[in-house]
């Protein structure tokens, strides 16, 4: 039989806790009128025959996601490294899939759908500590935690942000509102510049008072929500927190996570300082590569990642050593594409809320 509740930290199977694949559902959005989308029931019942798999293993990948997210929330606290905090989450996501990517292929079944950022105060997104990073979580930072769970290649994204200072709620509460925004008006035939819209008017009725200056809540509109495809985290199309003329649809099957981003600051981000997102383009060019390194490094990567982003701390662990050289061959080449940390003025606040919405469950 064994065990039927979580342990703290997270450790017991998610496929033991809900056997034969009956996972929850997530929330379900139900269309105004069911039958101008739905095929005849005959059909749907086929489609989701067909899709049962694709189903379970996001579900599956869902519900590992809602027990570390929870879990993460109760045990992060200032004080804490963001390696240790970055470990405890890894670390549970691999029990809980039963998968511990050490062994070659293995991170490809199921395990981290991207490194686990763990971005402070003006850095909005991508940053994950590498080796040797040793900043310490404060009580004034306002930290965006955004973790991929991945199953068969379904990756769930969706992060959330902690302040442990009240000073940040109405940030908080600003993109809280903005991304609840996004999720309740997606769905079929919705235009994305037109929820651009809808979720740039929720952030920016928020203000947010900071040692007695108060800064309006700007969106941060370089950052969108995107469509996700199999062991590929993002798609072509992009949800704006701000209006724009994108007439592009949102259509059956595609499989969204809505994010916003809310600043203090100018509402743009660059990439600034030391890279630790990496990931296989899918459309990597054939290039010989001369650098016998980098032709080993990108053969772990295959393995090991296939086009799933990874970190240099995944490397770390796979037991890879001195591989930066072979990493920027790479890069240079075109293979490998970076996600460098993407981050507003020094001394502004950023905060994230993304969670997922599909349009097939
Ligand atoms: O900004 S993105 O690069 C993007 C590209 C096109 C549209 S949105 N990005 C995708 C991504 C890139 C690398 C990762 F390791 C994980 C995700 C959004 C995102 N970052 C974190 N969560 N969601
Ligand atoms: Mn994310
Ligand atoms: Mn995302
Ligand atoms: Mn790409």
């Amino acid at each position: 039989k064994g065990p039927t509740v979580q342990t703290d930290p997270p450790s017991v199977l998610i496929s033991q806790l809900f056997p034969n694949n009956n996972y929850p559902k997530g929330e379900e959005v139900q269309y105004e009128n069911e039958n101008r989308y739905r095929t005849t029931d005959e059909e749907k019942r086929h489609l989701d025959h067909i899709n049962s798999d694709f189903l379970s293993d996001y579900r599956q990948a869902a519900e590992t996601h809602r027990q570390v997210r929870q879990w993460a929330q109760k045990n992060i606290k200032p004080g804490q490294t963001l390696t240790e905090i970055a470990n405890g989450i890894e670390d549970s996501v691999r029990r809980l899939v039963g998968h511990d990517g050490l062994s070659e292929g293995d991170g490809i079944i199921a395990g981290m759908g991207f490194p686990t950022g763990l971005n402070l105060d003006e850095i909005a997104a991508h940053y994950s500590p590498n080796a040797g990073c040793k900043s310490v979580l404060q009580q004034n930072n306002v930290m965006k935690v955004d973790i991929g769970v991945h199953v068969n290649g379904r990756i769930v994204d969706s992060a959330f942000t902690m302040a442990f200072d009240p000073t940040y709620d109405n940030l908080l509460a600003a993109v809280r509102d903005a991304t609840n925004t996004g999720v309740r008006e997606a769905g079929i035939d919705v235009r994305l510049g037109e929820l651009g819209g809808l979720i740039q008017e929720a952030m920016e009725s928020y203000e947010c008072e900071i040692n007695g200056t108060t800064y309006p809540i700007k969106p941060i509109a370089g950052l969108t929500g995107h469509t996700i495809l199999p062991y590929s985290i993002h798609g072509s199309k992009r949800v704006p927190s701000v209006k724009t003329d994108d007439t592009t649809k949102m259509e059956e099957g595609d499989v969204f996570a809505i994010e916003t981003f809310g600043s203090t600051g100018t509402g743009r981000v660059r990439n600034q300082g030391e890279i630790s997102h990496y990931a296989l383009r899918r459309d990597a060019p054939k290039v010989d590569l001369h650098l016998a390194s980098a032709k080993s490094l990108l053969s772990t990567i295959k393995k090991n990642f296939g086009t799933i982003p990874f970190c240099r701390r995944y490397l770390d662990r796979l037991g890879q050593e001195k591989y930066l050289l072979g990493l920027n061959n790479l890069v240079k080449s075109g293979i490998v594409e970076v996600y460098p940390p993407l981050v507003d003025k020094k001394g502004s606040y950023t905060a994230q809320f993304e969670h997922m919405q599909d349009d097939i469950a």
